[in-house]
């Protein structure tokens, strides 16, 4: 274990990271801060959850002259929602340097970001398009950039956002320090990577499986139709206490979200389809416990740290095994522990076993939970919820009627019929949700079709899902046909 004390950093920067509540340094931070510090360029891999930000974050405030007006660190990561946690937490960590972060991102006013961009940030953090924009329209200057770190590495440098970043990198002093974070980082990617970087170290923490071990990882063999009563009866047995489901594409999500509030769960969609301002909005209500399933895509799949995370579902087996790293590293972060599920349709059991090459980690088979089960789950919840109420002792409004109970019934009816009435049955209305035609057979192709939220087309504004690719296939929405029940809810 390495003590933040012991990296070479200045009272100042160690007084931030420990109001962090930070109190030894992770391996990819004690790996890669000393090498950061010296100028070195590096590609650091490190599972997720596991402090990565604050790898790349701790060493770029230790740098920085904030006396200085030039923007001397850019951060470039794949995602909206992203780009404004990375400039949070790097904000954070210059507190007591008074380092000045700015995040700028597509489907926000563009304006207000160039009034930001005129008090002389020391940092930006942003998305590709909109990082171009600024510099296209001569409101971002990039000639004094000392530090360049992309977030996200192998996901910037995929496809569809090669060509931004290289605009941006030819923007860039070519003195500059490169560094590249992710948690996965596939051969012919970390190829590509290098050869815009100077000597790169590798930094890759080992570690035996590609998932962290405090997930706990399953898949359940479901027939496409059969999907959503089996996430049901799952939510209802396991309980979390914040789940993400990810869906494959954006018209999944909005069913799948439509179809889990018409079940009575408080559940909402995320997806590149949505204004910036839902997006955020949705985001927030899930971080404060007012909705507790969120619906994703793949926006939502990379670097999100999100606490109380404690289950992902990936209602749709992912297309590619990093995508499920990703995804199912949205929970167990920070020593944690979570749980990742994920159906697998028959026809895609092959997708599984690639999934599970990649990992090096084999998911345990889990048999859908019975009616029976679902209830049984259910009344736990109701259970442990009066107990919490009973607990929490505020209950001298009720005791009055609560003795009147008491002289007409016994406190063993008194009982079952709070728990009944605090229980919905499973529910099993039916409720349709349009088939998605399998993976095909073999891996490879499809990518084109992912949502991740990105914007991609360079010199245009991002507006608001702009840039975005869809998907092909429109079929209808269907519509469940069931009022929603009544469900338990967490803390009243
Ligand atoms: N040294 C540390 N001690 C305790 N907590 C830490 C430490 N470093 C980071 N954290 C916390 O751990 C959580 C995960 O960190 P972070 O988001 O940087 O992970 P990551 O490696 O970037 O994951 P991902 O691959 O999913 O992006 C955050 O809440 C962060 O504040
Ligand atoms: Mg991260």
């Amino acid at each position: 274990m390495t003590k933040f004390s012991e990296l070479g950093l200045s009272p100042t920067t160690l007084k931030s990271v420990k109001r962090m509540g930070f109190e030894e340094a992770t391996p990819i931070q004690a790996g890669t801060i000393p090498l950061s510090l010296q100028g070195k360029d590096i590609i650091g891999q490190a599972q997720t959850g596991t402090g990565k930000t604050a790898a790349f974050g701790i060493p770029l405030i230790e740098k920085l002259d904030p006396k200085s007006n030039d923007v001397q660190g850019i951060i470039i990561a794949p995602t909206r929602e992203l780009a404004i946690q990375v400039s949070e937490e790097l904000y954070k960590v210059g507190q007591d340097s008074r380092a000045r972060v700015l995040a700028v991102y597509g489907g926000a006013d563009i304006q207000r970001q160039i009034r930001a961009l005129k008090k002389n940030p020391n940092i930006v953090v942003g998305t590709p398009g909109r990082i171009l924009d600024h510099i296209k329209r001569r409101t971002l200057r990039l000639d004094n950039v000392h530090t360049l770190i992309l977030d996200e590495a192998d996901e910037m440098l995929n496809m569809g956002f090669k060509e931004d970043i290289e605009s941006i990198l030819s923007n860039v002093p070519a003195d500059r320090q490169t560094l590249l974070f992710s948690a996965t980082m596939p051969d012919p990617i970390r190829r590509i990577a290098e050869k815009f970087m100077k000597n790169p170290e590798l930094v890759k923490v080992k570690a035996k499986e590609m998932t962290v071990s405090n997930i706990e990882q399953f898949y359940v063999k479901v027939p496409e139709r059969e999907k959503f009563d089996v996430l049901s009866r799952l939510l209802d047995t396991q309980s979390p206490e914040l789940a993400i489901v990810f869906g494959r594409t954006k018209r999944r999500v909005d069913e799948l979200a439509n179809a889990l509030s018409l079940r009575g769960y408080l559940a909402e969609g995320i997806h590149g389809d949505l204004s910036q301002a839902k997006r955020l909005l949705v985001l927030k209500k899930f971080k404060e416990g007012k909705i507790d399933v969120l619906v994703a895509t793949d926006v939502a799949a990379r670097g999100l740290d999100i606490s109380g995370v404690t289950h992902v579902y990936n209602f749709d087996i992912p297309q590619d095994p990093e995508s499920y790293v990703h995804r199912i590293g949205r929970t167990g972060r920070a020593g944690k522990e979570g749980v990742a599920m994920t159906f697998v349709s028959p026809r895609e059991m092959g997708y599984l076993k690639v999934v599970e090459q990649t990992t090096k980690k084999r998911m345990t088979p889990m048999k859908p939970p019975t009616w029976s089960e679902a209830l049984e789950g259910l009344l736990k919840a109701s259970y442990d919820q009066l107990a919490e109420t009973i607990e929490a002792n505020s209950l001298q409004d009720y005791q009055e009627m609560g003795e009147k109970l008491l002289e007409n019934f016994t406190p063993e009816q008194i009982a079952a019929a709070a728990l009944k009435v605090l229980t919905k049955e499973p529910d099993s209305s039916a409720i349709k949700i349009t088939e998605e035609a399998p993976l095909p057979s073999r891996r490879g192709s499809g990518s084109g079709s992912r949502d991740n939220g990105r914007s991609r087309r360079r010199g245009k504004p991002q507006g608001s899902g702009q840039g975005q690719r869809s998907y092909g296939r429109d079929q209808q929405r269907s519509s469940a046909s069931r009022p929603p029940r009544k469900r338990p809810q967490k803390n009243n």
